[in-house]
């Protein structure tokens, strides 16, 4: 496959100085006219001053430009009245009582649907998100679009680019961050490693960087940490006070990672944290890489499925499959019972011990992956072509089961929907969104289970 052109300016100037240096060493240099070195430096010369000039006005691109991943390059740029009005119009709540949060990630499944109940209840949400390609654009996009109709505003950016997150605490006096943006997936951490440390450890500390140096106020940050940082734990049903340091992948690692960052941001700066663990959320506009999504787009066009079943013995793996409706509560809660920060701005000394939480929030209530999918199978009137495959070694865990009781005493945490009524609606959503017709008699499209 052929590269893009590159058009940065950083290339541009390489490319000019190995031209330079290319022409000063070979021999050629020898029969340059004097008028043609004059005009070649000029032109250098030109090309610097413009560089220097572009840097001075766009100080967020010049960060890009110098340090960052070339990824970033390509953001679009940010400012202008017409931006500011729409950041601050979002931003500010409705209600009395409302709070102001910058969720991040919120083009996401988890982001999107945090953000429309906030909304909802009358605080204010600006949305963040890279709109990267890990899968589909154009999902994240039609959630942006379902938000904006909400009266929601995604700003297009990166957690890493710092010149933004501080253009915007800047603009806006945020009481909370809901911190959701983060490379998911926890086998897709073997195929692009870096992506993790780029997300899910460099993103996050230059988040909690300009939170606890630069906003004014400091806000309180709930975050979503994982199931999967108890990896290799055999006790169940997994509590927070399991241990947590046998990581089974990459992803689980960078997640556990982010607690213990969590903690030194809270210990020294007083940055008040909750980290929730979900445990395999799933439900309408969901993510695609995940197995019950890609099972229903297989089953529907007849493709075979890989269902993994666990290594010791013959056993199924079976996942504490949350719903998006219960874990959306459970955000909702941990933002409502978040304290200040106790950090004073500008990255002081704390005045006082900050709060730092983690809570699980799972459905707890395990189900094996296949009996996903014969609800599955039931609910799209179509039998799936399986192929059943002892689990890879490729970060998986075989088994995972919350137990919520911490979150339900602090914040009312307490799950609802059974997998297949969660099923029911996601199949629904999907069918719609896709456009999609069942062979199925039950008035909506989708057999009855
Ligand atoms: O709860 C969590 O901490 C994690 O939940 C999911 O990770 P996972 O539980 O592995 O979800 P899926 O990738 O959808 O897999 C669900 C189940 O299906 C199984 N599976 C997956 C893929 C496949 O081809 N076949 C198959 O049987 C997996 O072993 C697993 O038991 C998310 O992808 C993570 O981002 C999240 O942090």
């Amino acid at each position: 496959m052929v590269s893009p052109p590159d058009t940065s300016k950083t290339t541009k100037l390489e490319r000019y100085n190995s031209y330079l240096r290319k022409v000063n060493s070979s021999s050629s240099t020898k029969i340059v006219t004097s008028t043609s070195k004059i005009l070649f430096r000029t032109t250098l010369l030109t090309a610097v001053v413009m560089i220097l000039f572009f840097t001075i006005n766009h100080p967020s691109l010049s960060i890009a430009t110098t340090r960052r991943p070339r990824s970033l390059l390509s953001s679009p740029s940010f400012g202008g009245a017409a931006w500011e009005k729409q950041v601050r119009k979002s931003s500010t709540p409705r209600s009395p009582t409302g709070i102001s949060v910058l969720v991040t990630g919120a083009g996401g499944f988890v982001g999107s649907h945090c953000s429309l109940a906030l909304r909802k209840r009358g605080d204010g949400v600006l949305g963040l998100d890279n709109f990267n390609s890990y899968y589909d654009p154009s999902l994240k996009r039609s959630r942006q679009q379902l938000l904006l109709k909400n009266g929601i505003f995604i700003v297009d950016g990166d957690i890493n680019n710092s010149g933004l997150l501080k253009k915007l605490f800047d603009m806006v006096p945020f009481t909370h961050i809901l911190h959701l943006a983060a490379q998911a997936g926890v086998r897709y951490a073997m195929k692009n490693p870096q992506s993790y440390i780029h997300s899910n450890i460099a993103g996050f500390v230059n988040l909690l960087e300009v939170a606890a140096k630069h906003a004014d106020p400091q806000p309180a940050i709930v975050w979503a940490s994982s199931s999967s940082v108890y990896g290799l734990n055999t006790a169940n049903p997994f509590s927070e006070s399991h241990r947590t340091d046998r990581p089974a992948s990459l992803y689980a690692a960078t997640k556990k990672a982010g607690e213990e960052i969590a903690h030194t941001y809270n210990h020294i700066y007083g940055l008040s944290l909750t980290g929730l663990r979900f445990f395999t959320v799933y439900g309408p506009w969901g993510r695609p890489d995940m197995a019950y999504f890609f099972f229903t787009k297989d089953i529907l066009n007849g493709k075979t499925i890989t269902v993994f079943r666990s290594a010791e013995g013959q056993k199924d793996v079976a996942r504490d499959f949350t719903y998006i409706d219960d874990v959306v509560k459970g955000c909702l809660g941990a933002l409502d019972t978040a304290e200040k920060s106790t950090g004073v701005p500008g990255g002081g000394k704390k005045r006082g011990p900050a709060q730092l939480r983690v809570y699980n929030l799972g459905n707890t209530s395990p189900v094996p992956v296949s009996k996903l999918v014969s609800i599955l199978e039931n609910l799209l009137s179509s039998k799936a072509k399986k192929n059943i495959v002892r689990m890879p070694a490729n970060g998986d865990v075989p088994y995972t089961h919350a137990n919520v009781s911490l979150a339900h005493h602090d914040f009312g945490y307490k799950p609802t929907t059974d997998l297949t009524s969660g099923l029911r609606k996601f199949v629904k959503w999907y069918v719609g969104y896709y456009g999609i017709h069942l062979k199925s008699e039950s008035s909506d499209g989708i057999k009855d289970v």
